[in-house]
């Protein structure tokens, strides 16, 4: 009986070894030509990666090896890493490689095919119909929500002031939970109040889920996938997750066919529920109203990925810059200066104005996000051959921007390593290749949230920098980054603060 079992799981085996090699010869060929380690039979690279999640700094260190173009097979799926400007324009500029790369499609369970990770059709007009939200008239209305916000984040850390070092990015990232719901939902989920709530916990279960499909070949296919624990797990967070913002959709949709029947003046109003401002989420119940051709489940979609992409990016990038802030003593102190020169003596709340006048702040946040790029990796599927500086890149494979390598190209940036915001300065930037620096990737497909994005973070920053001053245990300690769906320092920003 054994034996026959044995003899069938090695068919089995064998049967999927065989039908995978099929499915990946037209690849090998080309792969081959293209440097990168040798790969194993089905597992491909795996091994490289380990059993950890930390799969950032193999690849950094397989870039180092093999050069700014290298390949690595992960499973039968054919990865071509990419950190030179030139070859990164000639994929993100491009109208025709559209389509995400793998990984993402362990996301669409959650998001299905939102904005992020729709193609074709449904993306361009479904893009078309959301850029408008994210007009800066739209953008000032939010104003208020974030300042609210922060300000609850603020006075929950001032317990730390003159203690010891402490992690920031637990507070970070709760405020911007609570931003993003609000603004995307118009519905607070108070998670700075409640850090223990199922939604807050789901979001962050969620997130682990996708990094560990991404990355181990066997949990990549369906069907081993649901015989793992993971798919409890995310069977589990996916009934909170969608539960949560299907009643919130029917809710909204309810109060504004309501506002729509009392009358024009309140519509005008925008009188949905309690607040006077649109959310995301209304502006698409409008968009439905008005004849778009959108369904519930799609509006679903579109509010599920902006909660996915609009809160632990934003996070990563206050968390970070707050660190190169208490790192660089001389950068806090010219942004402080800035800020006093706009607010003075007042502790008014910071408006949209204000915000567009910390200029030197958006340099610093820029340079923080070059050298810790919030989103570790990004990537396209492509459907046909491209040929880029004599590679021939097969149909079929995945082409990954590593923004950590492209942003520390020393052909791009002097002294790449060095934190200098001066670099941001308009005269400094003038001449720079416009692919070398993509923390909110570019082209078609660019980061549609990139100005509420700068907006929260600026507000953020700014509002802490105007009571605190931060500093570190150790000047010269460098974060140890860990690149989840969002890039991450192991152990958190650990800062000090005084008034
Ligand atoms: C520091 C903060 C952020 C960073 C660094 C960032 C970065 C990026 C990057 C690199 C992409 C391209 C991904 C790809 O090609 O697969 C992207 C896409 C996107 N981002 Fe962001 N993002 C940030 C914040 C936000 C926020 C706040 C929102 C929404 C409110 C948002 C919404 C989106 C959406 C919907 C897409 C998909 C756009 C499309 O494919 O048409 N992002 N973002």
């Amino acid at each position: 009986m054994l034996g026959v079992a044995l003899i069938l799981i090695v068919a089995g085996l064998l049967a999927v070894y065989f039908h995978l090699k099929a499915k990946i010869r037209p690849l090998l060929k080309l792969a081959e030509k293209i440097p990168g380690p040798k790969p194993l039979p089905l597992i491909g690279n795996a091994l490289d990666f380990g059993l950890k999640i930390d799969y950032y700094s193999t690849v950094i260190r397989l870039m180092r090896q093999y050069g700014s173009i290298m390949r690595i097979w992960l499973g039968h799926e054919l990865l071509i890493l990419i950190a030179d400007p030139n070859h990164v324009e000639k994929i993100l500029g491009s109208n025709r490689m559209l389509d995400k790369a793998y990984p993402y499609r362990y996301l669409q369970p959650w998001i299905g095919d939102g904005l992020l990770t729709s193609t074709g059709e449904k993306w361009r007009g479904h893009r078309k119909m959301l850029t408008p939200s994210f007009h800066f008239k739209i953008l000032e209305e939010f104003i208020d929500v974030i300042n609210s916000n922060e300000k609850i984040m603020v006075q929950k850390i001032k317990k730390h002031v003159n203690g010891p070092e402490f992690d920031i990015c637990p507070y970070v990232t709760l405020c911007a939970l609570d931003i993003i719901c609000e603004t995307v939902m118009g519905v607070p989920v108070q998670a700075q109040q409640d850090s223990d709530s199922e939604y807050v916990q789901a979001v962050r279960k969620m997130g682990d889920v996708v990094m560990q499909r991404g990355f181990k070949p066997w949990l990549q296919p369906d069907l081993l996938f649901k015989l793992s624990p993971l798919a409890k797990v995310q069977e589990k967070c996916l009934a909170i997750l969608h539960n949560v913002t299907d009643s919130v959709i029917q809710t909204r949709k309810r109060q504004f066919l309501q506002s729509r029947k009392d009358g024009p003046a309140k519509e005008e109003n925008a009188d949905i529920g309690t607040k006077r401002r649109l959310a995301f989420l209304d502006l698409l119940i409008k968009a439905q109203q008005d004849g778009f051709d959108i369904t519930d489940a799609e509006i679903r979609e579109e509010v599920d990925t902006f909660m996915f992409e609009g809160h632990d990016t934003t996070t990563s990038g206050i968390c970070f810059t707050l660190f190169a802030l208490a790192k660089h003593q001389d950068v806090q102190a010219k942004a402080v200066q800035e800020i006093k020169s706009i607010f003075g003596d007042s502790d008014r709340d910071a408006s949209y104005n204000d915000l567009q006048e910390m200029k030197y702040l958006e340099q610093v946040i820029k340079e923080a996000l070059r050298l810790y790029p919030t989103v570790p990796i990004f990537g396209r599927k492509i459907s046909e051959n491209v040929t880029v500086d004599g590679y021939e890149f097969p149909a079929g494979s995945n082409l990954v921007i590593i923004p950590y390598m492209l942003h520390r190209h020393p052909d791009y940036f002097l002294d790449p390593e060095k934190f200098d915001p001066d670099r941001f300065l308009q005269e400094n930037s003038m001449g720079r290749h416009p692919y070398c620096y993509v923390p909110f990737a570019a082209g078609p497909r660019n980061c549609i949230g990139q100005k509420f994005a700068t907006m929260e973070m600026k507000a953020a920053l700014s509002a802490v920098l105007r009571r605190y001053k931060l500093s570190l245990e150790d000047p010269n300690e460098e974060p140890r980054l860990v690149a989840e769906l969002v890039l991450k320092s192991a152990g958190g920003i650990r800062l000090k603060l005084s008034q």
